[in-house]
């Protein structure tokens, strides 16, 4: 029997619905199974209205006593109904004239709602609702009613129709989902069947326990979670045992070309520097393909550490690429390496989704021809891209990667039978227990020690009713001859509108700030004149850089000893510890003003107080988890391979252990159940297969 079934073949699935599913990552009727309930509301028993407490969802029944549409600056339809034991009015602000006529005087309605306090008495707004014909009756429902996540042009009433043929399909045996945990994969109880999980997921009993459901910390939801957790370790472990089964370019040459650029170099490395770079240097001497990660805090010095790896492996003869995942960073890696290794005799060649036509052309002409050092975006490893001996990859800001991205690296070298090494740097300081999974099975290099003479920033957290003052203390700074960041940030929005935010901020500082040079670089901005922006204030040309949050990670202006960072409680504190990061890079004295709306709540006051307090990175990482979730630890927008659908790693982060025993003896025993897990969890098992 087949496992996958084509999401067509469900009543009410034609190409446009599948497309829609298509969107969410949903392709077959299993997919729909593991496409889980976000809350649940429950519509089997009917309360009087006389009994409804404000702030409460509830069901009920009564008869319309009157409807009409009242036109005030928005017209709205108000229903008045009633069950002998109270009254409740009924407002929706969007209806149809078809709707005003339903709710005709005497019919019988049911609805679902939250009823709060109104003018004249309890009302709900929007409830959901159904009217009952003369005389009929309607059964309650047996189960709790699940909502799900959705998106547009899908309503509820069709995720229930959906999910109830996918779970019939389940029950007659039509699709066959396979046990695929251990019976000792969860301590002290053997674990729900996945069948039986699935069900009580997706139509909980009456009395089922909500709160636990909502908080995915219910049996069933643990047995799910500890499978996806499972299968996306085993993903990770299998991409290192197939980096064990390759063999990798032998870079164990070393070269005069090293000698001269540390030679050039202004500074000496810090011990740290130079113990990573000896733990580099073995992996790329040995056989099998380096897979490494270098944690280095904000301005600890990755980049030197990068760019003699990529000496290492030029000395050898192999090409090296350098991503970014974004334009702006891989621009400055460009200008970086460029200036470093230009008087080696190395020219950085560019390659990012904005090199196209001719130019393309002619820089996939060089890489195929051998260019030593290629600098760029992930268009580095796209299709069309061939190498003609890639013999080391190194990443930035891994975490922005996912696990796909990860394959294609690995398989960019696959035309000849080596494949390349890879070095991936990150400044987002991992919790243990995050990188476990995250990174499972990876070396790693952690650069603990920060260069010389640097002085720890200081931080402020002020109102933004205290506007006036902090633009005082920007002039202040700037005038003495220092510059400055101030950082607009808007989360969720879309790249247009943080652009408008900034360009407003831009302009607001101009005025106030007469005689400074105020610029401007956002998102939308063209790369060009991104760059221009940016080499103008690194040059001193400009004494105040007005931002979104993509100035974020990599950016080196050692003179920019302030930094302003709006809306501050919105990030989370590993961005928040990145953007400060881009201060605090010379000698002088730096500080950093994280500005919030008032009122702060609680966690909110303690989340900023932890910034003021600490400026280890890794200290406020593991209090960040402490306080919010592992979405926030990576920022919101960085979370690409850690999101789960039912696992978090916050919470279930005591999981972990069990979840690399189980795995363990799967590997060893079980490549089936493996790639089971794998298929259904995370993606095509082939993909991590050992080939
Ligand atoms: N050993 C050192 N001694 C003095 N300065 C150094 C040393 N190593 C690096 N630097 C300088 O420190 C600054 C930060 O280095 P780099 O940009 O490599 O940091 P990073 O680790 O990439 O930080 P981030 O993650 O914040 O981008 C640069 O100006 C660099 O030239």
């Amino acid at each position: 029997m087949p496992e996958a079934d084509d999401l067509t073949a469900l009543a009410g699935v034609g190409p446009k619905m599948a497309e829609r599913l298509a969107n969410l990552g949903l392709h077959q009727v299993r997919d729909l199974l593991f496409h889980l309930p976000l809350r649940y509301e429950d519509r089997t028993r009917l309360r009087a209205i006389g009994e409804l407490l404000p702030g409460a969802p509830a069901q009920v029944e009564g008869r319309v006593d009157h409807a009409a549409i009242v036109r005030g600056r928005r017209s709205m339809l108000v229903v008045s109904i009633s069950d002998g034991t109270g009254r409740l009015t009924l407002r929706f602000f969007h209806f149809t004239a078809r709707q005003k006529q339903q709710f005709a005087t005497g019919a019988t309605v049911r609805c679902y709602g939250e009823a709060r306090g109104g003018f004249q008495g309890l009302e709900m707004v929007h409830p959901t609702y159904s009217l009952l014909r003369e005389g009929q009756s309607k059964p309650l429902a047996d189960r709790l009613t699940s909502i799900y996540p959705s998106t547009e042009g899908i309503g509820q009433s069709t995720w229930t129709r959906l999910t109830d043929q996918a779970l019939a399909q389940l029950a007659e045996g039509k699709l066959a989902l396979q046990e695929l945990l251990p019976e000792n994969a969860m301590t002290g109880q053997r674990p729900m069947s996945l069948e039986s999980a699935l069900n009580y997921i997706h139509r909980p009993p009456p009395d089922a326990d909500v709160a636990a459901l909502v908080e995915r910390r219910h049996p069933a939801q643990q047995r799910l979670a500890i499978e996806e957790l499972l299968a996306h370790h085993l993903a990770m472990r299998l991409l290192n045992r197939r980096k064990r089964a390759h063999d990798a370019p032998r870079l164990d040459q070393d070269g005069e070309l090293e000698r001269q650029f540390l030679a050039a170099l202004p500074f000496e490395p810090t011990r740290a520097q130079a113990r990573v770079c000896e733990e580099i240097r073995a992996d790329l001497a040995g056989r099998h393909p380096m897979l490494r990660l270098v944690h280095g805090d904000v301005g600890s010095g990755k980049t030197v550490v990068a760019a003699l790896a990529a000496l290492r492996a030029i000395v050898n003869g192999y090409q090296v690429a350098v991503m970014a995942p974004t334009e702006l960073l891989a621009e400055q890696h460009l200008r970086v390496f460029g200036d470093w290794l230009r008087p080696l005799g190395i020219e950085p060649a560019w390659l990012s989704g904005k090199v196209t036509g001719k130019a393309r052309a002619s820089v996939l002409e060089a890489i195929a021809a051998g260019a030593p050092l290629v600098v760029g975006t992930h268009a580095l490893m796209q299709d069309g891209v061939e190498y003609a001996r890639l013999g080391l990859v190194i990443v930035d800001e891994q975490h922005r990667f996912g696990v796909h991205q990860r394959m294609a690296l690995m398989r960019k070298g696959e035309a000849g039978a080596l494949r390349p090494h890879q070095l991936i740097m990150t400044a987002t300081p991992i919790p243990r227990t995050l990188a476990m999974t995250a990174y499972a099975g990876m070396e790693v290099s952690v650069i603990d020690e920060l260069p010389p003479g640097r002085t720890p920033v200081t931080t402020a957290v002020l109102s933004a009713e205290r506007r006036g003052e902090i633009i005082r203390r920007v002039a202040a700074a700037c005038e003495s001859g220092r510059q400055a960041y101030w950082v607009c940030t808007l989360i969720e929005e879309s790249d247009a509108v943080q652009a408008q935010a900034a360009e407003a901020v831009a302009l607001e500082l101009r005025d106030a700030l007469g005689g400074l040079r105020v610029g401007l670089v956002h998102g939308r901005k063209k790369a060009a004149d991104k760059q221009a922006r940016m080499l103008a204030f690194k040059a001193g040309e400009i004494d105040l850089l007005v931002a979104t949050t993509v100035i974020e990670v990599g950016v080196d202006v050692p003179n920019a000893t302030l930094m302003i960072i709006e809306n501050a409680e919105r990030l989370g504190l590993s961005q928040l510890h990145q953007l400060r990061g881009r201060v605090g890079r010379g000698a002088k004295q730096s500080s950093c003003v994280l500005i919030y709306d008032p009122p702060l709540g609680d966690l909110a006051r303690q989340r900023l107080d932890i910034m003021r307090e600490s400026t280890d990175g890794f200290r406020i990482a593991e209090k960040d988890l402490e306080l919010r979730g592992p979405g926030d630890v990576l920022g919101t927008r960085q979370t690409g391979m850690l999101q789960f659908r039912v696992a978090d790693l916050g919470r279930d982060a005591g999981l972990l252990n069990t979840v690399q025993e189980i795995a363990d003896g799967l590997l060893d025993n079980h490549p089936h159940q493996v790639n089971g897990l794998v298929r259904r969890w995370v993606g095509d098992a082939t993909e991590f297969a050992g080939v």
